[in-house]
């Protein structure tokens, strides 16, 4: 079977810890998942397992078709972009919007290469395609944060992964600017030649359509995980969130809101 991911029975342990535990998770090509979780749940570890920058203490971990143990892990790498708002934080402030993005095809921060008329056509047309082509020449740092966003997936394209991972995009963002990114998500998915995609968050409501399949993370361990219109129901997030919510669709979204308006939960 042709994975991009292939998780079978992954524990992972830092000392007295065990962070994640009898994880399996198979994404195929073309699939586009949501990894959903609270604050701590592990995704962050998970990711980074992915990534190969964790080794599992049990288990397997398999990325496009290569198993780790047997596998070039920085070679693998470069086929995998990992989109978060760490990596946001190392780039130049006064870097070019355009350098920024097209320094993803060197995996460097900061631009050491001199880049080809290609390079720049590349850059204009993700640029585009992500709806900040009126960002071109501008410095990095006079960006808001949701442009920004923008160019670090434009800039992780540059590479053509064949994974991209979301790591938590919306983070910060106010709901217009969130709306703004989200539907430049939403017009990559449909776009030709798009790599396998992750979008990792703690909302629901940021779960687009194309992200057919969720992961439910829970303390280090798979709650639950399928299709998305199967997971996101009242009943197995009250179960999910160990507090009674209720999930609602609107316009083939989730949005979670407390059962009991004005509870605080201990
Ligand atoms: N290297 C480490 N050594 C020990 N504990 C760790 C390590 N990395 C993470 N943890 C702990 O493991 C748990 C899971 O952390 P992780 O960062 O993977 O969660 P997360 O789901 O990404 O959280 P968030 O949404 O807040 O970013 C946390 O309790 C965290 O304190």
């Amino acid at each position: 079977m042709d994975y991009v991911i292939d998780i079978e029975g992954v524990m992972w342990r830092r000392g007295e810890l065990t962070l994640l535990r009898d994880i399996h998770w198979q994404v195929r090509r073309h699939e586009h998942w949501a990894l959903l979780g609270l604050n701590g749940s592990g995704k962050t570890t998970l990711l980074n397992l992915i990534n190969g920058y964790f080794w599992p203490t049990k288990g397997n971990v398999t990325v496009l078709g290569r198993r780790f143990g047997e596998v070039d892990l920085r070679e693998l790498r470069q086929s995998i972009g990992w989109v978060s708002s760490s990596l946001q934080e190392k780039l130049y402030g006064s870097d070019r919007t355009q350098l920024v993005v097209i320094s993803g095809k060197f995996a460097s921060i900061g631009l050491y290469e001199k880049p080809g008329p290609d390079d720049f056509a590349r850059a204009e047309a993700l640029m585009a395609a992500l709806g900040c082509s009126h960002l071109w020449d501008r410095e990095y740092r006079m960006c808001s944060q949701g442009e920004k966003q923008k160019l670090l997936i434009a800039r992780a394209l540059m590479a053509e992964p064949k994974l991209l991972i979301l790591d938590e995009p919306c983070n910060g963002l106010d709901l217009f600017s969130r709306e703004r990114l989200l539907a430049s998500i939403d017009d990559l998915t449909r776009q030709e030649h798009m790599p396998t995609m992750i979008y990792v968050t703690h909302h629901t409501e940021e779960i687009l359509p194309a992200f057919g399949h969720t992961l439910l993370l829970r303390r280090g361990e798979v709650f639950r995980q399928g299709a998305t219109s199967d997971v996101m129901n009242s009943e197995a997030l009250s179960d999910f969130f160990e507090a009674p919510v209720a999930a609602e669709r609107h316009d083939e979204r989730f949005y979670v809101r407390l059962a009991k308006a004005g509870r605080i939960l201990q």
